[in-house]
């Protein structure tokens, strides 16, 4: 990863995008694909039945940050428990982590601290991780409090965010809060060791 030499227009050498890893974590059907569809997709009807990830999947965004050109890598894995080992295997390397739960369901939000387990021990516990309480447009089945959501987070010392796919809230700015998170760090990184 990092900014190197590229072909730009008339050959001039123009730095390349910065390449940021993030993957999608938490339990099956809160909303993952969902999220980085409305992500990566604005445009896209918001999917009305659900189709379980199999295996794994990735998106590319392109954003800016200040004057930086930065390519998203948004990898959605599967949380059914059956793909619990391969999804798993692709945190290694990752930079930050959206990890999900349903604010209709209750073990969603328990498994919450199992995934952080997961994360910490195969991506290392200085990786930027935010917290998204998704579907909080369904307010009249909500059965986990907003406070619940903000302790979690708050005693990680994580962003978190309640968001709804469906009705666009909150979507665009909490990935944008985790690309200032990481990309401070990788600019940081990259003053100390320049390339
Ligand atoms: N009301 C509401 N429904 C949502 C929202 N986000 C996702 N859904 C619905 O929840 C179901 C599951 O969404 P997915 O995005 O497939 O969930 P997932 O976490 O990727 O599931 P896995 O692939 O099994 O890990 C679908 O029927 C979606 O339409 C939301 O914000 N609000």
């Amino acid at each position: 990863m990092g900014p190197g030499p590229g072909p730009g227009p008339g050959g001039a050498a123009e730095p390349r995008p910065l390449l940021v890893k993030i993957v999608m974590a938490g339990e099956s059907c809160v909303g993952k694909t969902s999220i980085v569809r409305r992500y990566t997709e604005p445009g896209s009807p918001p999917a009305t039945s659900y189709m379980a990830t199999i295996g794994i999947d990735f998106k590319v965004k392109p954003v800016m940050f200040n004057d930086t050109r930065v390519k998203l890598q948004i990898w959605d894995t599967a949380g059914q428990e059956r793909f619990h080992t391969l999804s798993t295997s692709y945190f290694r390397g990752a930079q930050g982590f959206v990890l999900v739960y349903d604010i209709t369901n209750l073990k969603s939000f328990q498994s919450i601290t199992v995934w952080m387990s997961d994360i910490y021990e195969k991506a290392g516990d200085e990786v930027d991780v935010i917290l998204l309480g998704n579907k909080c447009d369904k307010e009249s089945e909500r059965v986990v409090p907003k406070q619940k959501g903000e302790k979690l987070a708050w005693e990680y010392g994580m962003p978190f965010f309640e968001t709804s796919a469906k009705e666009n809230v909150n979507i665009e700015h909490a990935f944008s809060v985790l690309t200032k998170e990481i990309l401070e760090k990788v600019i940081e990184d990259l003053m100390i060791h320049p390339t």
